[in-house]
């Protein structure tokens, strides 16, 4: 039998790797080379947070919430729904769900590009109202997903999106991939590093085909 395939869902980190406007430049350099006195190379990187596909953890969007390194695991890895919302406008609305599709999943990722934006900063990215989340956790959700830098949109002072996430102590992914997968159910896997204090990590993100 054949291993189940997987996607990778996760942006590339390098200093091309558009960021949210006003965030510290993201950089990869070299500490140390191989020569004759040094036996390895020896990298390190600087990068904000919320830096291409990424877990917001709670003490993002509370002060009193979790860091990345105090947040149980379960929510970023198991059963999931991918959704086509490319049809989407400024917001995902309630009528443009299927309910009867996702209604009751644990995870649900939502796809609103049709090719993802690589090379560019998009300022009017796709948001989530926010009684679409409160639906979905109110049904049992635990991780809700987008390709977007955002669940609410780039000047949102209240983040009301983020907040209905917090009422149901849910969790976020942002910044995925999914040009390549078609809607439908499978296996997510995406943590986030245990990082102490910290209001995001950024994390590999795949999906695996369900047996
Ligand atoms: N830098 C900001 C300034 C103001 C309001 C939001 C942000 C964010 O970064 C939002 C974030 N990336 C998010 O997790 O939705
Ligand atoms: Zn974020
Ligand atoms: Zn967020």
């Amino acid at each position: 039998m054949s291993d189940p395939r997987i996607w990778d869902i996760s942006q590339r980190l390098s200093s091309n790797t558009p960021l949210w406007p006003g965030e510290p430049e993201l950089k990869v350099s070299r500490h140390a080379s191989i020569s004759a006195e040094c036996p390895v190379n020896i990298g390190a990187i600087s990068l904000p947070l919320h830096s291409g596909t990424h877990a917001d953890a709670p003490l993002h969007y509370s002060s009193d919430g979790v860091a990345s390194a105090d947040s149980p695991l379960e929510p970023y890895l198991g059963r999931c729904m991918v959704v086509d919302a490319r049809a989407s406008g400024a917001r995902i609305e309630m009528q443009d769900c299927d309910w009867s599709e996702i209604e009751g999943e644990e995870r649900v990722l939502f796809r609103t590009y049709g090719k993802f934006p690589h090379d560019a900063w998009d300022e009017n990215f796709t948001a989530v109202a926010p009684d679409v989340i409160a639906r979905l956790r109110d049904a049992g959700a635990l991780l809700i997903g987008i390709d977007t830098p955002s669940l609410d949109p780039q000047n949102s002072k209240t983040m009301d999106a983020h907040h209905e996430v917090l009422q149901g102590d849910m969790r976020i992914l942002e910044g995925l991939v999914l040009d390549d997968v078609a809607p439908g159910a499978y296996e997510l896997i995406a943590l986030p590093l245990a990082i102490e204090g910290a209001d995001a990590s950024p994390v590999r993100a795949i999906l695996r085909e369900l047996p």
